[in-house]
């Protein structure tokens, strides 16, 4: 058969064709980002135990730096600002926007040393990534049941001031990538004003350049990664609690948007 000599270029144009693809470069850097986490949480798990015997929020060095290469593989790049608002002594709560579970690439990339996380109680099933989460500190909360996650933050209000800790909320309380912020949950600000301590800020610019879910494409691109001044909580109270909300909200959406170039989806122009 003559038309047999077409096979094995056929077959080395089949992978070339697959790469070029958009929806398969999607799906291989989904799945590797998924399966690569899992490998390094592995590694991880008996480095924390032999550092720190079991949970311990100094495991986040461990974790942090086992992660920090993992963009190069992504194609992903971070362009980070405003350095010096973290060289903050003491415990603080940061607070940033939730695009995707990307990004934990950019939390490892400016993590403070004694910071862990708030994150929902599911995580803690998500197999070797889960069990590196709970020896990294991660505080897991019920976000079903408001009375038990106040409860939760209320200890870990005193666990921070106790142990000299940083936590790190997403006070959007969920992923969104809808090109806007969404309105902040209250547990974050509640944190800072019951302990007494800053709030940081800290923005990710919009992934939608180069990483979109519904048109399934993972591109390359950069990250810009922008940490504002502190805002103080001394003296503030409970009655403070939606006006630090606002103001807090504020100042990361203008940042957002500026550092995204892009039109908020939800209010456009009036029209009348
Ligand atoms: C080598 C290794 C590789 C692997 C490497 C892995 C690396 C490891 C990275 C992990 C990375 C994690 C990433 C996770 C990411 C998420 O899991 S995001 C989802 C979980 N996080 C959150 O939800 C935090 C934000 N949510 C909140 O803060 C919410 O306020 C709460 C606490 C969940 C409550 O939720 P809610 O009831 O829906 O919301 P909300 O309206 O705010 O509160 C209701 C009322 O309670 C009051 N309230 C709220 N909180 C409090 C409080 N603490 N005290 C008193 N009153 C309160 C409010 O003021 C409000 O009162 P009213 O105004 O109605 O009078
Ligand atoms: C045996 C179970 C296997 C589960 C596999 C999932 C494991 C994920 C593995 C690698 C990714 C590493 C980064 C982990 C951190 C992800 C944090 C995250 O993004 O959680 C989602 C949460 O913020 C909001 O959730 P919803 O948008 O409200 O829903």
């Amino acid at each position: 058969m003559d038309v047999l000599w077409m096979a094995p270029p056929l077959l080395l144009l089949f992978p070339l064709l697959m790469w070029t693809s958009s929806t398969f470069v999607y799906y291989f850097k989904k799945c590797f980002y998924v399966a690569w986490m899992m490998v390094l949480a592995l590694l991880a798990i008996p480095l924390c135990i032999l550092k720190s015997g079991g949970r311990d929020v100094e495991n986040m060095r461990v974790i942090r730096s086992l992660v920090r290469h993992v963009k190069y593989f992504l194609g992903l790049r971070f362009d980070v600002s405003g350095w010096e608002h973290l060289q903050t002594e003491g415990p603080y709560v940061i607070i940033s926007n939730h695009q995707s579970s990307l990004d934990v690439l950019g939390l490892m990339e400016i993590l403070p040393d004694r910071c862990t996380m708030i994150a929902k109680k599911e995580l803690i099933y998500a197999g070797t990534v889960g069990l590196i989460c709970w020896l990294g500190g991660i505080v897991f909360i019920n976000r079903k049941k408001t009375s038990d996650a106040k409860s939760v933050m209320i200890d870990a209000a005193k666990t921070m001031l106790d142990d000299q800790i940083r936590l790190w909320v997403f006070p959007e309380g969920t992923r969104n990538q809808k090109g806007d912020l969404l309105p902040f949950k209250k547990g974050a600000f509640h944190l800072a004003v019951q302990a007494q301590v800053p709030i940081i800020p800290v923005v990710f610019s919009s992934y939608s350049s180069f990483y979109l879910r519904k048109q399934k494409q993972f591109n390359s691109g950069t990250i810009r990664l922008r940490i504002l001044p502190k805002i103080e909580t001394k003296g503030l109270t409970c009655d403070d609690i939606p006006s630090l909300s606002d103001k807090s909200f504020n100042l990361m959406r203008s940042s957002f948007l500026s550092i995204s170039n892009s039109v908020p989806q939800s209010n456009g122009p009036c029209k009348h």
